[in-house]
């Protein structure tokens, strides 16, 4: 499989507090990969590094086979990437296939029957169809957040980013959202998925990054890079042999 993501040598400091330091690594298409790390530790800029919402000081970004470096946010989700945020972030206004049919128009740039086509079928998989016509400021907690999925999906994403997803979800409801995810990705979907919620994750994905002061500090298989003396030290706070 070729790479979808490449990150080489990424820097970005705000003032003296270094937030990406150095990063690298690659996707693969196909592949979902889990960020974890402390509060404050450069996630979601690392999120917005790659959308292009902030701009690298150094380093280059390669997305579907181009350079994007230099390219900005809207080209880039035209390019195919497409992320949710942290917090919802719907059309309260509107309803969910209306917050749906404005990515598929704006995002996948469509229009008229291929764009509502599209909706429904995502609408579908993300188990939101039977509230197509509620308005989104009426969604429950679970709802938003599959609202936030259909609407990145609505893109026709190359790539899908997920921030802390599964966040304030009880048991229950996020082990339906999971479900969700894995279909998602079993479907082919290329998955970059930053998240506290740990076995959410390790859910759903092949591989796992650590990040702790901007800095990559473990990569690998999900459970050993769990199980390694780098998560346990500093991401948990554990002592390495207590
Ligand atoms: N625009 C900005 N200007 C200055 N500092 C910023 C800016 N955006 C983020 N930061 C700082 O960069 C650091 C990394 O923040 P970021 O939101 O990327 O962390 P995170 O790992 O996603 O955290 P969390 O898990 O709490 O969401 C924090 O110290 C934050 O205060």
């Amino acid at each position: 499989m070729a790479d979808i993501l490449t990150l080489d040598g990424v820097k970005k400091s705000f003032g003296a507090v270094t937030v990406a330091d150095d990063l690298s690594y690659a996707l693969r298409e196909g592949e979902a990969l889990g960020v974890i790390g402390p509060n404050g530790a450069g996630k979601t800029t690392m999120f917005n590094l790659i959308t292009g919402t902030l701009s690298a000081d150094a380093g280059r970004i390669r997305f579907a086979g181009r350079d994007v470096t230099k390219t900005g946010a809207a080209a880039r989700c035209r390019a195919g990437m497409a992320r949710s945020f942290q917090v919802p972030q719907p059309f309260g206004g509107l309803t969910v296939f209306e917050n749906a049919m404005i990515a598929a128009t704006q995002g996948a740039d469509l229009s008229g029957h291929a764009a509502e086509a599209l909706c429904l079928d995502v609408l579908e998989d993300t188990e939101l169809l039977d509230k197509a016509n509620v308005l989104a400021g009426k969604l429950s907690l679970l709802d938003r957040k599959r609202l936030e999925l259909t609407r990145a999906l609505c893109a026709k994403p190359k790539l899908l980013m997920l921030d802390e997803i599964a966040g304030g979800l009880t048991d229950d409801e996020c082990a339906s959202l999971i479900a969700t995810i894995r279909a998602i990705h079993a479907g082919g979907m290329s998955i970059i998925w930053i998240e506290h919620v740990v076995h959410a994750l390790l859910a759903v994905v092949e591989r796992l990054i650590v990040i702790d002061f901007g800095k990559m500090i473990a990569e690998g298989e999900p459970r050993a890079v769990m199980d390694s003396r780098e998560v346990k030290e500093i991401y948990l706070g554990i002592e390495a042999d207590a």
